[in-house]
């Protein structure tokens, strides 16, 4: 279809009707929601509301229990989702044994990504400069979750699922999160994210959404 000229660009993530049950038992939902170019969406609940489950949806790793998803106004499916977006979750995901540098260099060549980004200086950009060689189980929860961030930028993906991004950062990680969220959203990204702390809210317009308990079926 050819857009209409002038036409207002779509929203880089729409959810209508989005909702979320296991074992029939609604997690959340029904969720409308949209996320521009240029956004960040806090995910606001208290412990249990259903914020994990969400990204997690979102990112194609959970299959929606109804609802639909729009990425740039296209409806997307679970694997459109997974490649559309690049995932922080609480668990770093990296190679145990693998040292910071050749984790990010495994990462890279699984998603057949040939940018030739520099990996030293991705380290070195989130404070990993000298932790090279350091295998991932020997890094710090604070060291996973910067190697994780410099996975995170590398990625192209337009839309980033951040699950408490700031969770186990000092002071100096704190702001590196938010130095990359505006970094990504003022290159046109967008930005989804969960935190428990509003101390770390990053300095983007930003709008957030609050999950209620979820409504059983009537
Ligand atoms: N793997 C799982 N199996 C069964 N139930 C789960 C699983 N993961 C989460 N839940 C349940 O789903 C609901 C939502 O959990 P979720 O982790 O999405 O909440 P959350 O808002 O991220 O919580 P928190 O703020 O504590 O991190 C909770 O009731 C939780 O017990």
């Amino acid at each position: 279809m050819t857009p209409t000229p002038n036409a207002p660009a779509p929203p880089l993530l729409q959810a209508r009707g989005l909702c979320f049950a296991r074992n029939e038992e609604p997690v959340f939902g029904p969720l409308d929601f949209e996320l521009g170019p240029g956004e960040a969406l806090l995910v606001l609940g208290g412990n249990g509301a259903g914020k994990t489950t969400l990204l997690r949806v979102l990112a194609g790793l959970l299959g929606a229990s109804a609802g639909e998803v729009f990425l740039s106004g296209r409806p997307v499916d679970r694997g459109h989702l997974a490649r559309g977006s690049a995932y922080l979750g609480h668990l770093p995901g990296h190679k145990a044994e693998l040292g910071a540098l050749e984790n990010l260099a495994f990462h890279r060549a699984l998603r057949g990504d040939a940018t030739g980004a520099d990996l030293e200086r991705a380290l070195t950009d989130v404070g990993l400069s000298g932790h090279e060689d350091s295998p991932a189980r020997r890094l710090s929860a604070g060291q996973n979750k910067r190697l994780a961030l410099a996975r995170l930028r590398l990625q192209s993906a337009p839309l980033w699922l951040l699950d408490e991004p700031y969770a186990n950062l000092d002071l100096d990680g704190i702001a590196l999160v938010n130095h990359l969220i505006q970094e990504h959203v003022r290159a046109g990204g967008a930005v989804l994210l969960t935190t428990h702390g509003a101390y770390a809210a990053p300095p983007v317009p930003v709008r957030t959404l609050t999950l209620a308990p979820a409504r059983s079926p009537a």
